[in-house]
């Protein structure tokens, strides 16, 4: 586990006092996918690099597993940032070395031997997808690829951690999709915990289990991604949200009800359901009804979709009920009735 207790950090400059990270107590589960958002000087950058002491604590604890982080002297923080590997936005990479050499470098500063090094740079570029890249230098590189070099770099000396601040925010969608599947697989493969420091709601929505958003240098609320998703509480958690999921604002219902006026209508809440692709086609092939998807959004994350859709039901009374009766009990869906033609 990594525990952070009363962690602040004060820069002081000629001018100015500034409290970027603020008596921050929080605890991260071994094997987690851990996101951190906030706005632009949040403090989330400043949080991610005291983790490994690139920032000094003005006050407080980190302890990752059974060392004190913050107890270390220089010699035993070297060692220990061994087990915590970091990737970043702009990737730092090294540019004048090709990829595996870029790759090699923490194992040529921890002194693992050259065969054993060559083999486990083989080992790392396959893990990440870079085979047959080997050669090239950064510059010869996709964003893509870049980050690819950087999280192999970073898992070269087995972490137990790895942070990533900003990880995707220089790459496309597309390619930030393939980074975050990739970090996913990475944690499915070798259990260590990812802490995701990000702005966008998406990739917490994408990969990340629990979450905390940043505030002034605070932690304002935390959970499970799901029910923070559902359940929002503060304004900027709110605002997070409707990031993926739209202002929640449904258009007119009894325009709506006006326009479809025939048929049942059912409101159906996903809070976390793992089969919600295969319900409307399941529920049209069980059953003699046919369902008209009205409006509504759905939205995937690691604890299942999550969303609304309205949708209208036309068929015999009884294989309504039928139908209803077999989203109550063989989903987690909850289903609202809007009219009930009976
Ligand atoms: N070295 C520094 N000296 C002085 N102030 C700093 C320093 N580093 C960060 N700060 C200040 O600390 C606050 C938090 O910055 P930080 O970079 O951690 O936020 P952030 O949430 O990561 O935002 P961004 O994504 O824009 O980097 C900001 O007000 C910033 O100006």
């Amino acid at each position: 586990m990594i525990s952070i207790k009363g962690l602040s950090k004060v820069f002081k400059t000629n001018s100015d006092t500034i409290t970027a990270v603020d008596r921050l107590d929080l605890d991260i589960q071994d094997g987690d996918i851990f996101g951190v958002i906030g706005y632009s000087g949040a403090g989330k950058s400043t949080f991610v690099r005291l983790l490994n002491r690139l920032e000094e604590p003005s006050e407080g604890n980190i302890t990752i597993g059974e060392k004190e982080i913050t107890a270390l002297n220089t010699n035993e923080l070297r060692l220990a940032r061994q087990e915590i590997g970091m990737i970043f936005q702009h990737f730092n990479l090294l540019w004048s070395r090709t990829v595996k050499d870029n790759i090699a470098f923490p194992l040529e500063i921890a002194g693992i031997p050259k065969v054993e090094r060559e083999n486990r740079v083989q080992e790392l570029i396959n893990l990440v997808g870079l085979s047959g890249r080997e050669n090239a230098y950064p510059s010869q590189l996709s964003g893509g690829q870049k980050q690819r070099v950087g999280i192999a770099r970073a898992l070269a000396n087995n972490p137990r951690v790895l942070l990533c601040d900003e990880a995707t925010s220089a790459l496309d969608p597309e390619t930030t999709d393939s980074i975050l599947d990739l970090l996913v697989d990475i944690n499915e493969k070798l259990g260590l915990t990812i802490i995701m420091i990000t702005h966008e709601m998406h990739v917490i929505r994408k990969i990340c289990k629990q979450v905390a958003v940043m505030e002034n240098g605070k932690i304002v609320e935390q959970g499970d991604v799901l029910d923070v998703f559902l359940n929002p509480k503060q304004t900027v958690t709110k605002k997070f949200v409707e990031q993926v999921m739209g202002n929640g604002t449904e258009d007119d219902l009894e325009q709506l009800l006006e326009t479809y006026n025939q048929g049942n209508v059912v409101r159906l809440h996903f809070v976390g359901e793992s089969a919600n692709q295969a319900l409307i086609s399941q529920l049209a092939k069980r059953y003699h009804v046919e369902l008209n998807i009205l409006q509504g959004k759905i939205t995937q994350t690691q604890r299942g979709a999550y969303g609304t859709l309205i949708v209208q039901i036309t068929g015999e009374t009884d294989e309504i009920d039928k139908a209803r009766q077999f989203i109550a009990d063989e989903t987690s869906v909850e289903v609202e009735v809007i009219r009930n033609v009976t």
